[in-house]
């Protein structure tokens, strides 16, 4: 079992590397561009991920421990600690940290009860929500981007999204991640896929802090019109993505928060499927 859960830790290390990797990114960095980010490069995300390292396997062990929240949000908060002690206090994965902390921590609780297991990804989703979606639904006092985009816009961030249960997650990064592969697509053109789908419906508090509730509309309308036009299935897809990241990059937009659920993607695309096969005693008692 231990090897398993730190099999789930490296899985989701090896997401945020797949994320960091696909090049280009609207607004995001990439291995040869900053994005619209003037504090951070390409080395502070491979530094961040270094330091983030065993932070993923500790969740899938207090997961599979049957830890409450409490625990949990400990160990995120140290590894913050960690991301900004390796960046040089620059927040390059806050939202990675609690979003694919949480997953990490559901696989291994699924890892070590198959009797909670059920049929599909969400089925992660479904253990955030159940074992703590209540404990983090209610935000903590200390200001902070997400807080501010929720209180003066009314837009919901990370904590509203997991406290649901990832929806946007499983029911289009997740699908379009797999339906590009499915039909012979590299992992460039799932990753721009499922980042563009993504983009296109999520209410990111990263684009609200960045543009306003604008900026955020703008955003989900040119990648939803990226999509529209065929998305990577359509000939001149790299012109025309090409052309959108220069103007992400005019405007000062980054979608942090698709950013997060793309990695989150290949984590959850990447985990073994017995993980959400129903146990035939789980499938009696329903
Ligand atoms: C829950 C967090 C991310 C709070 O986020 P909050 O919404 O208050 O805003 P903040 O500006 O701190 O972070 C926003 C980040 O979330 C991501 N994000 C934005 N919108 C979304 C969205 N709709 N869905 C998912 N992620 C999003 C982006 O990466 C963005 O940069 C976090 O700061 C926190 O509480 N960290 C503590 C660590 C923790 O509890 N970990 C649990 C370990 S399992
Ligand atoms: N490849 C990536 N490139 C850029 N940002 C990413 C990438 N992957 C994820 N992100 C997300 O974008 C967020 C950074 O956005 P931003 O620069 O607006 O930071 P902030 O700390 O929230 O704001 P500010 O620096 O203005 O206080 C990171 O926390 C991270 O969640």
């Amino acid at each position: 079992m231990r090897r398993r859960l730190a099999g789930i830790g490296e899985l989701a290390v090896a997401a945020l590397a797949a994320e960091l990797a696909l090049d280009p990114k609207p607004g995001l960095v990439t291995p040869t561009r900053r994005g619209s980010h003037a504090d951070m490069e390409h080395a502070t995300f491979v530094a961040s991920i270094d330091a983030l390292r065993p932070y993923f396997a500790d969740c899938a062990q207090l997961g599979a421990a049957g830890a409450g929240f409490a625990p949990l949000q400990a160990r995120g908060l140290a590894a913050e600690r960690a991301m900004f002690a390796a960046t040089g206090g620059i927040n390059t994965h806050k939202g990675a940290v609690f979003s694919l902390g949480l997953l990490a921590a559901a696989a291994g609780r699924l890892a070590a009860r198959p009797a909670e297991r059920s049929a599909g990804a969400q089925a992660l989703g479904e253990v955030v929500r159940r074992c703590w979606g209540d404990d983090f639904a209610t935000p903590p006092a200390a200001p902070s981007n997400g807080r501010r985009a929720l209180r003066e816009h009314g837009v919901p961030g990370a904590r509203e999204h997991a406290a649901a249960g990832f929806p946007v997650l499983f029911a289009v990064t997740l699908p379009a991640l797999q339906a590009a592969l499915a039909r012979g697509g590299g992992e460039r053109e799932a990753g721009v896929h499922a980042l563009l789908s993504t983009m296109a419906v999520l209410p990111d508090t990263n684009l609200v802090h960045r543009g306003g509730p604008a900026g955020l509309a703008w955003a989900q309308r040119a990648s939803e019109a990226f999509v529209a036009a065929g998305s990577v299935f359509a000939a001149g897809w790299e012109a025309r993505l090409a052309a959108l990241c220069d103007e992400f990059e005019r405007r000062w937009l980054s979608p942090g928060g698709a950013a997060d659920l793309l990695a989150a993607a290949w984590f959850a695309h990447a985990l073994p499927d017995e993980l959400f096969a129903v146990a035939p005693h789980a499938a009696l008692v329903a």
